[in-house]
């Protein structure tokens, strides 16, 4: 948050920053707000009313199909792309009448990172502080530090040229820091990372989120914004089709698997029991322990935590041999392939 930034009541003592006090009182700065953004490119209705809230504080996932308007909308909140009608409010500015507030607050990551090849790691960085007229000391200090953020440091003063996809992807990452935003806009920024990269990366974001920025990722890859955003927005053909948030927190109906020792005494009592079940046909282990249960486990949809603690415990108190019981695949996989499915 700016050092400027108002309090709500400023005849009350100020708390000293950083401190317990300061962090409990201070107001959340304002994160993303977008109602009824339409864009088109000539017939190709890209955004066809999307309406998203960003929360400061947290990381929010965008998550759709290809063609369904996340790089068009992160543009527009970019200030890159002017909308054709539709309100947008980034860091409580509006990137179209007043881009320059608008885009000091936003740092912008996009899919794919062009450099200035001839240009070192540390110019890229230089120059893009200087474009948003960070002072030369404060840079010079943050330079280092974002390069050392995103593992680049010994690449510093190696042309642009040098790097691969993935360590490219980093400066991009490094090039969005510059500037110390309050919001972070990122498309793909996992493509091209290797996994210690983004377990890195999934960190990065997490410090950041809690630093109280607000930070949008998107991504196809469902696993990995599982395990990195608090909410979710789904788009479709231009247009939010659902919202998710506090995914942590999310207890609607989601699929289980379900392992025991021994198959047959799983499905017996699960038949026993009237429950439901499928086999898991990709989760088949090859587990060669001896007892361990070749042919994999089941499927099993529950109402949420309680309803898979619900059935572990009943089972463990038939006698099940049960030896795993987890999530078949993350919140955001089953919502999105649930909303694929409504929308067949
Ligand atoms: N500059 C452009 N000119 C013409 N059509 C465009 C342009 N940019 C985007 N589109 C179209 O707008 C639609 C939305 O594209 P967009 O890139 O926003 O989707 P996306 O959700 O980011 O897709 P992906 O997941 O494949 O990256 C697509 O049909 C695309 O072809």
């Amino acid at each position: 948050m700016p050092a400027d930034a108002p309090r709500e009541h400023p005849d009350e003592p100020a708390p000293s920053p950083g401190s317990a006090a300061a962090v409990a009182t201070a107001p959340r700065p304002p994160g993303i707000e977008v109602t009824g953004l339409r864009r088109a490119f000539g017939t190709v209705k890209a955004l066809d009313g999307a309406d998203l809230v960003a929360r400061a504080g947290a990381v929010t996932a965008l998550v759709g199909p290809n063609g369904s308007g996340k790089t068009t909308l992160l543009l527009v909140l970019a200030g890159l792309l002017v909308p054709d009608t539709g309100q947008v409010r980034v860091a409580g500015h509006d990137p179209v009448t007043d881009n320059a507030a608008a885009r000091a607050r936003t740092g912008w990551m996009p899919d794919a990172f062009g450099t200035w090849d001839s240009l070192t790691a540390r110019e890229v960085l230089a120059t893009f502080a200087a474009a948003y007229r960070v002072d030369r000391a404060t840079a010079t200090a943050r330079i280092d530090e974002l390069l050392a953020t995103v593992h680049l440091t010994e690449y510093a003063d190696q042309p642009a040229a040098v790097l691969s996809r993935g360590q490219k992807q980093r400066l991009g990452l490094a090039r969005a820091l510059v500037h110390d935003p309050q919001v972070l806009l990122l498309d793909e920024p996992a493509s091209g990372l290797d996994p210690r990269s983004r377990v890195d990366l999934r960190l990065l974001l997490r410090r950041l989120a809690d630093e109280g920025r607000t930070v949008l990722v998107s991504s196809h890859v469902l696993s990995e914004l599982d395990e990195m955003a608090d909410d979710a927005v789904f788009l479709s053909r231009g247009r939010t089709v659902a919202g998710l948030s506090d995914l942590d927190a999310a207890t609607g109906r989601r699929t289980w698997h379900l392992r025991a020792l021994s198959l047959p005494a799983l499905t017996a009592w699960l038949d026993t029991a009237g429950v439901a079940y499928q086999p898991d046909d990709a989760a088949r282990p090859g587990d060669a322990r001896p007892g361990a249960d070749p042919a994999g486990g089941v499927l099993v949809d529950v109402d949420g935590e309680a309803g898979a603690a619900a059935l572990l415990r009943d089972a463990v108190a038939a006698g099940v041999p049960v030896v795993s019981s987890a999530p078949a695949a993350g919140v955001l996989e089953q919502a999105y392939l649930a909303m694929e499915e409504e929308r067949r």
